[in-house]
């Protein structure tokens, strides 16, 4: 089964038809202010309607209340919903929308009881852990960890670039990955070339 990708922390229109343009199954919105590329609801709104179909949008949160939440489903029509922070299965489960769940990969962290925990969600989104830092730190965790029999449900996240991301896929084979930094000019902003390269790159570890 091919590798599906998400470009994850759009926060312009160019950026998202970029990542559409180079073949990018799912874009990533974060809202979660403290973030660099916090996106406010309205600008996700226009960016979401300027897209072609079959285009996946996930709306990204770390610990958001209820009412947030709705606002988001309700005004940009997202497709999924990321969970980032301490969010129990019966909140993610509340919204109304189908659901990933991130797990920050602490040591120690069993990423089988996390499946168990979180059985739910459509797939766990496996990220690196910095004490502090909810996500997008742009750094790797030791894929070893991630059992072959999980791969399939697995969203390869953390420190993926255009350098490393055919390694990654040749080694995880993940069911899809998941992308922020690494194809960045700056913090929020998109590299277009990076983009395609990445693209390549995830062709490359499927061949
Ligand atoms: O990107 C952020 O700023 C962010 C902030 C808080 C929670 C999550 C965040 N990003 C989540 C993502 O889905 C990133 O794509 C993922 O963490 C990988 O990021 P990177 O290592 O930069 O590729």
């Amino acid at each position: 089964m091919r590798t599906r990708v998400k470009i994850c922390g759009i926060t312009r229109e160019q950026d998202a038809l970029a990542a559409v343009r180079a073949g990018a199954d799912a874009l990533g919105f974060v809202f979660y202010p403290p973030s660099p590329r916090h996106v406010e609801v309205a600008q996700a709104r226009q960016i979401i309607r300027s897209l072609p179909p079959f285009v996946t949008t996930v709306a990204l949160f770390v610990n958001a209340d209820r009412g947030s939440i709705a606002e988001v489903v309700q005004e940009t029509g997202i497709d999924l919903i990321q969970f980032h922070g301490h969010e129990c299965p019966d909140y993610c489960a509340e919204h109304g929308r189908p659901w990933i769940k991130a797990i920050r990969m602490q040591d120690g962290l069993d990423p089988d009881k996390a499946m168990a925990d979180y059985a739910g969600a459509q797939a766990l989104l496996l990220d690196a852990y910095r004490p502090g830092v909810p996500g997008g730190t742009g750094e790797t965790f030791d894929w070893r960890r991630i059992p072959e029999h999980l791969a399939g449900r697995i969203i390869l996240a953390g420190g993926l670039t255009p350098d490393n991301i055919a390694h990654a896929v040749r080694q995880v084979k993940p069911y899809a990955v998941d992308v922020s930094g690494g194809v960045e000019a700056e913090k929020g902003i998109k590299d277009a070339d990076a983009i395609q390269r990445f693209m390549r790159g995830v062709q490359l570890g499927q061949e």
